[in-house]
């Protein structure tokens, strides 16, 4: 590996040591200002740049969600960002409460189309861009700092003159791009000139907007960058300090969460983290992480699947499974520690619920390695356990009680994830809930050549243990000698087709054997597992029967 080809990044300087660093030990408090850039950088990394129609859809999904702050296009650089804007502006489309911002690089051709596209508009933001980092200055543009400091004076001039003939609501924006690899001297002095020449006032505040273009450094290294700006800014009253994080080096949430700590009031980015290359920071990680904290984040993020659905529709790009709070896999538990801690967390939680007398929904979420509840976000439980060779009698448990209401006691759970490991390790694949559902009842609820076997005299509707002990009565006198070991009966979910279950463990000459059995009543589903236990145990009926043998029935332990 090359490593001498890079350098080291120098660290911004913040005055003395021990100068404090409250991004590094206080965690936030509550919601920054949110802005979606999905229609806009978002839209520039797309391999089909949206329609129309799409950027409607997304346009409309995020005002839905709540974002009161949403950048709708570049309309000086395609004809479809700009009608759209047109489209906007010219439709009533934008909500009362809802300000767009239309995005234009330094270049007057590109200012003048801009303020074409909001013309009439009750209110906007204009957003002036260029690089500002010494690479871009003199690769890019070829010129030198003044003229760089040159081509923002002369945008933003240009950006008051015709905000002043436009008349409406026309506040501004402005991005040094390429912020984070900027002199932080360079930065704050080319800042500080576009807000005295848009005359920020603490009524009329500029958005500076600052962006790591290409994420270069650690958070803690981004978070330095924005304190510094926070502290030395010349009118920072009068302005709303942004962050635009990218995600090259994987850390654009960790370093916004820091950025927002250091001084940060809002956040520029998208949803699922679409964007240039690694992406923008993802505004909906962002987001959930600060609910998963108790931090109300100010979006409706309650029906997260409708949100990944529209944004990948919109997008042409999938969400991948990992991707947090959102991927496929996120709540999902195929392994057996885990799951065992998951299933008794869930049902701790019901317990709690129960005996408070409340709904466990409304009460504090603790379960362990699921960070948040999923129903919260829309999202159900029915994959959060699924089953393979690393998983374990708990999962197995949680798979037949989830979808199929049996509550299977312990000793049967062990058996059972048994002969299911011997299944996952042969296929060495998932094991699908259905195909767990089949392996069982093939395995348990089968009474073979004991179907219809009935207790001469047995009254229907009977109490499961005495149903039991009458049929192996009935069994005895057909030679056949087995006593109940085990009678455990519980209620079985609609799934099942039935409304009790019955858990039976007799002792056939010592051996214990599992039957299991689904009925009407306890007493019918009693009888099933008690004859599914006789097959199990290889026992055939016989018609000659020798004398018949006392047996022991036991008491069942639930
Ligand atoms: C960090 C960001 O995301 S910034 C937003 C980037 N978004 C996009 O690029 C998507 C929209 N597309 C564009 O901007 C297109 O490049 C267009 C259609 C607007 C312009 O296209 P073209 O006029 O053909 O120029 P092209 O993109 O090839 O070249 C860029 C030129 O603009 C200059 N330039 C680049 N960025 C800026 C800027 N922000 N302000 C002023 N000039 C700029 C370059 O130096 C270059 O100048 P040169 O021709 O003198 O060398
Ligand atoms: C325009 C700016 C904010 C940008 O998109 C970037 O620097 O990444």
């Amino acid at each position: 590996m090359p490593v001498h080809r890079y350098r080291r990044a120098a660290p911004q300087e913040l005055p003395g040591p021990g100068t404090p660093r409250p991004w590094l030990d206080q965690p936030l408090d509550r919601a920054p200002l949110w802005s979606s850039v999905d229609l806009r950088d978002g839209n520039q990394a797309l391999a089909n740049p949206m329609d129309l129609k799409r950027k409607r859809t997304m346009f409309d999904l995020l005002v839905r969600l709540g974002l009161k702050d949403i950048e709708v296009g570049y309309p000086s650089a395609a004809e479809t960002e700009f009608d759209f804007v047109r489209h906007l502006v010219t439709g009533g489309h934008v909500p009362d409460d809802v300000v767009i911002s239309v995005f234009t690089a330094a270049r007057p051709d590109a200012i003048d189309r801009t303020f074409e596209a909001i013309r009439g508009a009750d209110r906007a933001v204009v957003h002036l861009c260029h690089a500002t980092a010494c690479l871009w200055r003199e690769v890019v543009f070829r010129m030198t700092p003044s003229e760089v400091m040159k081509l923002a004076r002369d945008g933003a001039e240009r950006m008051v003159r015709l905000a002043d003939r436009a008349g409406g609501d026309i506040r501004f924006e402005y991005s040094p791009e390429t912020f984070n690899v900027t002199e932080p001297g360079f930065a704050l002095e080319i800042a500080n000139t576009v807000a005295e020449i848009v005359d920020a006032t603490p009524e009329r505040p500029l958005t500076l907007n600052l962006p790591s273009t290409v994420e270069m450094h650690a958070p803690d290294v981004f978070a330095d960058q924005i304190a510094w700006m926070d502290r030395n800014l010349d009118r920072r009253d009068a302005i709303i300090l942004s962050v635009h994080p990218h995600n090259d080096r994987g850390t654009a949430v960790a370093a916004a969460e820091y950025a927002l700590a250091a001084g940060a009031d809002r956040v520029e980015g998208t949803l699922f983290g679409n964007g240039e290359r690694t992406g923008n920071v993802d505004l909906v990680t962002l987001a959930l992480n600060l609910f998963s904290r108790g931090i109300d984040p100010q979006l409706d993020l309650s029906d997260l699947p409708a949100v990944r659905q529209t944004v990948e529709e919109c997008t042409e790009m999938a969400v991948p499974p990992r991707h947090p709070y959102a991927g496929d896999l996120v709540f999902t538990a195929f392994s057996g520690t885990h799951q065992d801690a998951i299933s008794k967390g869930l049902a701790h939680l019901r317990d709690q619920a129960a005996s408070a007398g409340r709904a466990p929904a409304e009460l504090p979420w603790d379960v362990p390695y699921l960070p948040i509840d999923p129903q919260d976000i829309g999202r159900s439980y029915e994959a959060i356990i699924r089953v393979n060779s690393q998983s374990g009698k708990g999962g197995i448990a949680y798979v037949l009680r989830s979808g199929w209401g049996l509550d299977l006691p312990v000793e049967l759970r062990v058996e059972f994830a048994a002969a299911i490991q011997q299944v996952t390790n042969a296929t060495g694949a998932e094991l699908e809930p259905q195909r767990i559902w089949d392996a069982f009842r093939a395995q348990y609820c089968d009474p073979g050549d004991w179907a219809g076997f009935t207790a001469p005299g047995a009254a229907p509707g009977t109490d499961p243990g005495e149903a039991a002990d009458a049929l192996l009565a009935a069994a005895r006198e057909r030679g056949v000698y087995a006593g109940t070991d085990r009678l455990d009966h519980d209620g079985a979910g609609p799934a099942t087709g039935a409304a009790h279950a019955c858990y039976a463990r007799i002792l056939v000459e010592d051996r214990p054997v599992w039957g299991v059995g689904l009925g009407g009543t306890a007493g019918a589903a009693a009888e099933n597992a008690v004859l599914s236990a006789l097959h199990r145990s290889g026992a055939r009926p016989q018609d000659n029967a020798p004398e018949p043998q006392p047996a022991g029935p036991k008491e069942g332990t639930r």
